[in-house]
């Protein structure tokens, strides 16, 4: 087990600079990277790689198909393990780690059997540090907070349903909460609204945002979508094709709240063409190679 030394961050900015200094990252990945399989059939689907998230931001990956997006969330969720060099979450190896992570994914994942309200609050019969009251408080203050995280994301009234009665938006809408009912420290969303239409998708991420600001997690956003990830995000880590490796890790400028006009401003544009550029020119590069 390997500890982070926090000498060795010292003097690492946090991403806001009104934000107090945070003397170690929550994630830091230290020169990992991982391979799937052994010998001549492996896959080296992240290069040797170095990144530091600070609590509180949101970070959006992008890059072309495959280039390990969702391979870096694999790591920070302890799913899988780097093949060389470290994953620290919350100062620890991964897996030591005693950080509370919230998840979602583009397919929602609920399960079919429970209501929208049951299935809302399963992290809470699940995690430690909630399951131990779940039996005094589902009836009380655990269904008052599933009802109140309904309501922010515009789902009041549908916790008596069952996942099938919803649209797609709708259940996906479900699954944030889900994904945030137990107040997670880290946030891993994977394509989260990749299968939406793009007037939901751009509901979704005010309210995204609107929750973000409420009780700032640190998120990791792996998303397709530049919009998305300009809208959402402090920073912007644009990947090269496999095996993946940093080639531009941007802070995106715009004041909060954003919304759906911040879009169409000249600046927001431009970063927009310039993240295509790279991603372009990344995936030109693979097909050469
Ligand atoms: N279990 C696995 N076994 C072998 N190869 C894998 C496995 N999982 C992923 N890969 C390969 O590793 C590479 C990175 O996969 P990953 O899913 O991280 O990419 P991604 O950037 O998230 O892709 P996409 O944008 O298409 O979702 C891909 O080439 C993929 O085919």
């Amino acid at each position: 087990m390997r500890m982070l030394n926090v000498q060795d961050t010292a003097g690492a900015r946090p991403f806001d600079p009104d934000a107090p200094p945070s003397p170690t990252p929550l994630i830091q990945f230290d020169g990992a990277a991982l391979a799937y399989g052994r010998g001549e059939g492996a896959v080296q689907a992240l290069a040797t790689t170095d990144l530091k998230v600070f609590a509180g931001d949101f970070v959006a990956l992008v890059g072309p198909s495959g280039c390990g997006k969702s391979t870096i969330l694999k790591l920070v969720a302890g799913l899988i393990r780097a093949t060389s060099g470290y994953v620290f979450v919350g100062g620890r190896e991964v897996g030591a780690e005693d950080v509370r992570i919230g998840m979602a994914f583009q397919n929602p994942t609920l399960l079919p059997w429970l209501t929208i309200r049951d299935n809302v609050m399963l992290p809470l019969k699940i995690v430690p540090g909630f399951r131990e009251t779940w039996r005094a408080k589902r009836k009380g203050e655990y269904r008052e907070r599933a009802e109140t995280l309904l309501a922010k994301v515009g789902l009041a009234g549908f916790g008596d349903r069952y996942p099938w009665q919803l649209s797609g938006g709708m259940q996906q809408r479900a699954s944030l909460c889900r994904a945030l009912i137990h107040e997670p420290t880290l946030l891993l969303l994977d394509e989260p609204f990749g299968a939406l239409d793009q007037f939901t998708r751009e509901e979704l991420w005010e309210i995204l945002q609107a929750l973000w600001m409420e009780t700032r997690p640190t998120v990791l956003l792996v998303t397709h979508d530049l919009r998305e990830s300009a809208f959402l995000a402090n920073r912007i880590v644009v990947m090269s094709a496999r095996p993946g490796r940093i080639l531009v890790d941007e802070h995106v400028p715009f004041a909060r709240p954003r919304t759906i006009d911040t879009t169409a401003e000249p600046g927001f544009v431009a970063l927009g063409h310039r993240l295509r550029n790279l991603i372009v020119a990344a995936r030109t590069a693979a097909k050469e190679a």
